[in-house]
């Protein structure tokens, strides 16, 4: 893939982000999801690639736009699997909170997972533990490992988490063993990235969240060395036929990097909507300008790139919040 191609990525994530913003706080989650892939949907027609969603809304009976098996791009380009999240952290948005992203990853065609809308199981960590660590052992081998290997006290250790209830007993293992807990409401691509991140203070990522951010999070931790390994968890025979409709032929074996995102060169980009673990959300300055924050990678070089861009509104197509909605006076 070529380089240039980042910089056609991350306009679209850029666009994704501007326009799920105008929904930040005002409690319509879907709304802001809706803004979002819309906005992505028209700006991937630009972008030189022969492009087909592997991530993305849903099943085709499920989503108008960027359905699995949708093609996307202007075909001027390399074949290449997308998997996008036009934002990550729809309740986020709708309740103004933090960690929401507009999210793509692009890689070679036929190395992304088609990985289901279940919940999979994550330990993602940096370039120093990855290949060290596996997400078979306990939660508690995996600390005293990464505390001999890092060189840190368990107490130096950070970790962060989910904040959710199926997380009650991960998180008295954490504590009984002294480690600090970060934990997040919402937004695990965030968070499993913040693992890996060369200034980040958080050490791994642990805990179960939404399968397909696992393959996003797997691509962005690719670009930065490190390394996500993941266990499907589907509930019941439905989510089991769906694993397997998916070409998973053992829906609860771990699967490794190479599993989730090949082994070939992987572009991520992601703007932040909201601010969160490392990039700044969407600020409007005025009537006619905004300023997002993104970060571009890529695998084959491994330069993680911020962008900070000031846009001209009027000079994008960034849907208005409509006049039906009860806020809509204020805008
Ligand atoms: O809220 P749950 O059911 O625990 O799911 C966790 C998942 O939800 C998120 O926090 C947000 O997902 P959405 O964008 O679908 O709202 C993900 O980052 C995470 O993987």
């Amino acid at each position: 893939m070529e380089r240039e191609l980042a910089l056609e990525i991350v306009r679209v994530t850029e666009l994704g982000a501007l326009s799920s913003a105008r929904w930040i706080g005002r409690g319509d989650k879907n709304a802001a999801d809706d803004a979002a892939t819309t906005a992505i949907r028209s700006m991937f027609d630009s972008v030189s690639i022969d492009g087909t969603v592997v991530i993305g809304e849903g099943e085709m009976d499920e989503a108008p736009m960027l359905y699995i098996g949708e093609q996307v791009g202007n075909r001027n380009g390399p074949s290449v699997d997308v998997a996008v999240d036009p934002l990550e952290g729809t309740e986020v948005v709708a309740c103004g909170l933090h960690n929401a992203q507009s999210v793509i990853a692009i890689a070679d065609r036929g190395s992304l997972l088609h990985a289901p809308d279940i919940y999979m199981e994550k330990l993602a960590c940096g370039p120093e533990l990855a290949g060290r660590l596996s997400l078979e052992d306990p939660a508690e081998t995996t600390l005293r490992k990464a505390s001999l290997i890092t060189g840190k006290a368990l107490s130096e250790l950070t970790v962060m988490v989910l904040d959710r209830k199926r997380h009650d007993q991960l998180l008295a293992t954490l504590r009984g063993l002294g480690v600090r807990v970060k934990l997040i409401g919402h937004g695990d691509v965030a968070g499993a990235i913040a693992a890996a991140l060369p200034d980040s203070d958080v050490d791994l990522y642990m805990g179960s969240g939404g399968a397909p951010e696992g393959v996003l999070a797997a691509a962005a931790l690719k670009c930065l060395g490190g390394e996500l390994q993941g266990k499907l968890l589907p509930e019941g025979p439905f989510e089991l036929q769906r694993c397997l409709m998916m070409g998973i032929e053992n829906p609860t074996r771990v699967l490794s990097m190479e599993d989730m995102v090949g082994t070939g060169d992987v572009i991520f980009a992601a703007t932040g909507v909201t601010s969160g673990e490392f990039l700044s959300g969407v600020r409007f300055i005025g009537k006619e300008r905004a300023e997002t924050h993104s970060v571009i990678m890529r695998a084959q070089s491994r330069t993680i790139r911020y962008i900070r861009s000031i846009h001209f509104l009027p000079g994008k197509e960034i849907p208005q919040v409509t006049a039906s909605r009860p806020d809509a006076a204020f805008i």
